[in-house]
């Protein structure tokens, strides 16, 4: 029987080298932005138990351990501080201090690693005492114009301190409008970048990230500011609010069961780079599932990654860095 001839496919992937010509694009190093987390103990090199070879970094091992990395091609990080629990408080006062390790750690990389893009996650619940994203009422509610207020003094801070790109994550309304504002009266306008996590999920998945940086709330959980994971309609006006308000670069997150969103938000905002970021609970389930040997670590890390491309993402964010660097060396070969 003689099929149609458009119906015949294996020919054009047979061969290794056909197969990216089918792939619209590919992982590159550029793309792939590298979280971590910057302890206030100077000297820590502390293994995060929920999450395999990442650790909390003092400020004084830094050159330790990006070195190696910026050799291999890193071109961009993202900073989330980690401090002790005597240093929090509720309204995150050390935040955009010079104990702050964040601030402390922008200045080290730029003079060491000035080619560097340095992106700092901007958000107050690694130094709030009751763990959540804003300064609340008393009733425990958000107080959106206090913590709005907070976001913009952080934001100047890291700005000031020589932060590249500011990463708004706490999800208070009317935040990238006010910090485009506090840069543009700081002068810093014109080479701070502005990531949104715009839509940004109430997700099951940032465990690992919570142990990580000591930020779990202390009561309550995070529904009334983060989205409900089925909210695919409240997620485009989230986006649609961050992108009018002036964001450089718009986040998804998670990544991998939000590929929907993620295409959402590129054919909503096509002109707009869209980033998204595996998250804490995304890498160890991938990490935990290739050392039970089910998986493949490799295979499933460049499948993840791959799918997040062909949605419509042009940076990810993933702990995976480190490996990628490494095995997008291999492929040249
Ligand atoms: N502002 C909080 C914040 N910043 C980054 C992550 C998650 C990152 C991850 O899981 O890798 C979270 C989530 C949260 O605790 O609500
Ligand atoms: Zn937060
Ligand atoms: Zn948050």
């Amino acid at each position: 029987m003689v099929v149609g001839t458009s119906s015949l496919l294996h020919a054009g992937y047979h061969h290794p080298a056909t197969r990216p010509w089918q792939s619209e694009r590919a992982i590159t190093k550029s793309a792939l932005i590298y979280p971590i987390f910057i302890s206030d103990n100077p000297d820590d090199k502390y293994e995060i138990k929920s999450m395999p070879e990442q650790y909390r970094w003092g400020v004084n091992r830094l050159e330790e351990f990006l070195s190696p990395l910026v050799k291999k091609g890193l071109r961009s990080v993202m900073l989330f501080g980690v401090v002790k629990p005597e240093s929090k408080d509720p309204t995150a006062s050390i935040a955009d201090t010079e104990k702050n390790p964040v601030i402390q750690a922008i200045g080290i990389i730029k003079y060491k690693f000035p080619s560097l893009h340095i992106g700092c996650d901007v958000c107050l619940c690694d130094y709030t005492s009751h763990g959540h994203c804003g300064v609340l009422f008393e009733d425990g509610t958000i107080n959106n114009p206090e913590s709005v207020k907070r976001l913009v003094e952080l934001a100047v801070a890291y700005a000031k301190a020589g932060a590249d790109c500011v990463a708004p994550s706490d999800m208070m309304d009317g935040r990238m409008k006010a910090i485009k504002e506090g840069l543009l009266a700081a002068n810093l306008s014109h080479r701070v970048s502005l990531m949104a996590y715009s839509a940004k999920f109430a997700s099951g998945m940032y465990g690992p990230f919570r142990d990580a940086c000591d930020s779990a709330p202390t009561f309550g959980d995070r529904r009334c500011y983060q989205l409900p994971p089925n909210a695919r309609g409240l997620a485009r006006r989230a986006l649609a609010r961050d992108a009018n308000e002036g964001a450089d670069f718009l986040m998804v997150k998670p990544a991998l069961p939000y590929l929907d969103i993620i295409r959402d938000a590129k054919e909503d905002f096509p002109n707009h780079p869209i980033a998204c970021y595996q998250v804490s609970g995304e890498y160890s389930m991938i990490w935990r599932s290739a050392e039970a040997g089910v998986l493949d670590l490799k295979r499933m890390v460049f499948e993840t990654l791959e799918s997040m491309l062909r949605a419509g993402a042009t940076v990810i964010l993933t702990y995976y860095t480190p490996r990628m660097l490494e095995w997008l060396d291999e492929l040249d070969q």
